[in-house]
């Protein structure tokens, strides 16, 4: 790699400064990982966790999580929070009389991967003493497990079953400084359970810089109400322990000046690498599946222009719609004299090892949600990431030898502009789930609840307003009987939850339980990269004339009817492990249909039905063709938006006067992606209110 193009610099972490209000401090120590120079792969599994940074604060923290009601917890990137201090308390003695230590994250990747190296460590079966669940996916067993890894909107869902969490003993909510809507929901909700329970113990584990603001809200009270807070009821000051040290050290590098396209920039630094750097793999860091595809087939002809450097290079994309087995792959070991490259989104951003990687490659950027309430259009648009997300894409090197992270963007860039943290997603997105989840736990005075970061009252209107127009809440804002309570048991999109309650009386829950589950993955087509061609000759043997969600039922329909077979997908260019999680989400679906009472029928071909059900769920994401359109244009109903059907659905180009569609994106315009035709007197049908009271003068006149 050319030398003179990379600056090294400093990313030091910030030291907790001490805080007032007996906030505990506890004086740096030094970590002997850092300084070791011997190789963690070869030691013993007890003697990798007595080096880690964070064994130095055992009793400490068993001693704060026993003297206070809550413990933030800061650390370097690798110092152990995770892995470690669940098995501490349980080693203590918090797993004990059939109790449970939980531990969340924001992302399911990270639950799996922590789970399975904890169990490693304990020795004992993944599923048994230590165990995981994710959405669709359980993977303990309530008899045994001690220790459970969990993501934060899983153990939201938990709450609704046992509003007191009762089973836990000691909840550790990891990565806080993310600030999913998910952990914001929680914090809130765990600072209520602990009045009512005392003897419950949190542990927030956070970047340095969100510390303060933590220790602030668990410190704060608001005056509440309920019958047996008459009083203020002062709380216990909760304690701040700064685990310093980190694992390995990681050398960061700047580029000199600003890189205009970061996509070439990766593969031209993986290449360097690859030259001029000892063995160990790379991980890079891109923003979605487009760029990592892009990536990876620049990566292609690049290497191939240059034989000499390519050899021995294995190259992997890694995103959240992977199927598992791809996923699986990149914890697989790199076989001896090949270099692994790891081309990711933010997913691999907090708590995951990779045992090979040695260089980082960080783009500087991220996909990230922004949801307007004004136009009503969330965007997943490319944006900067924050120094926190720096900070933790450069800790995945160094955390079983030194590495190295390559950062895309220049140190005077890291230092003045970066923002320290990101936005809470709480404030840049839609809230309907958010809300729903919220009335279904009791919490009747949204506006007012304890929000660590209060979310813009007019994305509260705007969830309001839906989900009184799906018929969820009643006019004083209250869950309805049965739907609103039915719809909060569906762990799926309101909209979504909806249409499968509708299909009950249509009689048709079998075909849309099929069509909720494959609405529930991202794609189940393989990428159309390099086979456009042939993917869409392949679309169009099951493309239904009433649109994508009709074309669903016929594939579902062909691969059952192929025994499930991986060769039929194959031929289909279906993506084979989308259909079996198809499988596996519309099981889960089933049983909890049937616990709401939803009579399992089929239609039988009766198509009108599964029509009406759609619509009765996404009504308001109603469009109609612009009159003398010749661009396909559309306008939506709610917000004359501008909107095109997506290249990717079986109606792009045949233009129909009405449609729905599920979801928005926007690239360089605004799609309209998974869509299906409908007649527009259904709209009035479904929701008469929600189109009474639509400004525009006459919405659906033919
Ligand atoms: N799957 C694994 N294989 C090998 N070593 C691992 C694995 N998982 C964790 N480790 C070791 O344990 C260390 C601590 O990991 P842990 O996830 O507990 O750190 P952390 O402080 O929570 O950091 P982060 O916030 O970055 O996840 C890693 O740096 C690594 O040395």
């Amino acid at each position: 790699m050319p030398q003179q193009f990379w600056k090294p610099g400093a990313d030091k972490p910030r030291i907790l400064e001490d805080e007032e209000g007996g906030v505990v401090f506890f004086a740096p120590s030094l970590s002997s990982a850092s300084s070791s120079s011997s190789r963690f792969g070869y030691a013993s599994i007890g003697s990798q966790r007595q080096r880690l940074p964070v064994y130095k604060y055992r009793t400490a923290i068993l001693y704060l999580v026993e003297t206070h009601a809550t413990t933030i917890i800061v650390g370097e990137t690798g110092s152990g929070k995770t892995t470690q201090i669940p098995q501490y308390l349980k080693e203590a003695g918090w797993a004990d009389g059939g109790r449970v230590i939980a531990c969340t994250q924001p992302r399911r990747l990270a639950v799996q991967s922590v789970a399975s190296r904890v169990a490693e460590e304990m020795d004992v079966k993944l599923g048994e003493e230590v165990g995981y669940t994710i959405r669709f996916e359980d993977v303990t067993n309530p008899a045994a497990t001690m220790i459970k890894f969990l993501t934060d909107g899983v153990l939201l869902r938990e709450i609704m079953d046992d509003p007191l969490l009762t089973k836990y003993s000691v909840i550790m909510v990891d990565e806080a400084h993310e600030r999913s809507i998910s952990t914001d929901i929680l914090l809130g909700l765990l600072k209520k359970i602990q009045r009512r329970r005392p003897e419950l113990r949190l542990i927030i584990s956070s970047a340095t810089i969100e510390a303060k603001s933590m220790s602030d809200f668990f410190q704060t009270s608001k005056k509440h109400r309920g019958p047996e807070d008459h009083e203020f009821v002062p709380r216990k000051v909760p304690a701040v322990l700064s685990v310093e040290g980190r694992g390995f050290n990681v050398q960061i590098h700047y580029v000199v000046e600003p890189v205009s396209d970061y996509v070439r920039a990766t593969v031209s630094t993986v290449l360097s690498i690859h030259d001029q750097e000892p063995a160990g793999d790379i991980l890079v860091f891109l923003t979605g599946q487009d760029d990592i595809d892009a990536a990876i087939q620049l990566l292609a002809e690049e290497a191939h222009a240059s034989r000499k450097i390519s050899s021995g290079l294995i190259v992997l994309p890694l995103y959240s719609s992977l199927p598992r087995a791809e996923q699986d792959l990149v914890f697989s070991p790199t076989p001896r004299g090949k270099r692994k490259v790891v081309i990711s989104t933010n997913i691999a951003e907090t708590s995951l090892t990779l045992e090979g990687v040695v260089y980082v490659v960080d783009s500087g950027f991220s996909k990230q949600q922004f949801y307007n309430p004004i136009s009503d259009i969330e965007n997943l648009v490319v944006a900067p990431i924050s120094k926190a997300s720096a900070r933790q894409r450069a800790g995945r090197a160094g955390r079983v030898r030194p590495g190295k992270c390559y950062r895309l963007y220049t140190e005077e860039y890291f230092v003045n502009e970066m923002s320290s943290v990101g936005i809470p997603e709480m404030q840049r997105s839609k809230l309907v789930s958010c809300v729903i989840q919220l009335k279904a736990l009791g919490i009747d005075n949204i506006l007012g609840f304890d929000w660590p970061a209060s979310p813009p009252p007019e994305a509260m209107i705007r969830a309001l307003e839906v989900l009184y127009s799906l018929g969820v809440l009643d006019d004083d804002a209250k869950l309805t009987s049965p739907v609103g309570f039915q719809a909060a048991e569906i762990p799926l999109d309101p909209m979504i939850s909806k249409m499968i309650l509708s299909s009950n009386q249509l009689g048709c829950s079998e075909e849309i339980i099929t069509i909720a589950a494959i609405l529930s993955i991202q794609s189940i087509w393989v990428s159309g990269k390099g086979v456009q061609k042939e993917l869409d000759e392949a679309k169009l043997r099951f493309a239904a004339a009433e649109g994508d969600h009709v074309t669903f039922l016929n594939v579902y329909k062909g691969f059952l009817q192929s025994g499930k077979s991986s060769q039929w997908c194959h031929k289909n260019y279906m993506n084979y492990q989308a259909m079996k999680k198809v499988i596996e989400i519309r099981e889960q679906l089933r049983r909890t249909a049937l616990r709401l009472g939803i009579v399992l029928r089929s239609c039988e071909g009766d198509i009108l039905a599964v029509r009406k059900a759609v619509t009765a769920g996404f009504f308001a994401n109603a469009s109609r063709l612009e009159a003398f359109s010749h661009n396909g244009m559309y306008k939506t109903i709610r917000g004359s938006q501008e909107v095109y059907i997506h290249p990717s659905s079986v109606l792009f180009r045949v233009n129909p006067k009405w449609v729905i569609y599920h979801s928005l994106v926007s690239t360089d315009r605004q799609y309209m992606r998974n869509v299906m035709t409908i007649d527009p007197s259904w709209l009035t049908e479904a929701a008469p209110h929600f189109f009474q009271n639509l400004r525009r003068p006459d919405p659906i006149a033919h």
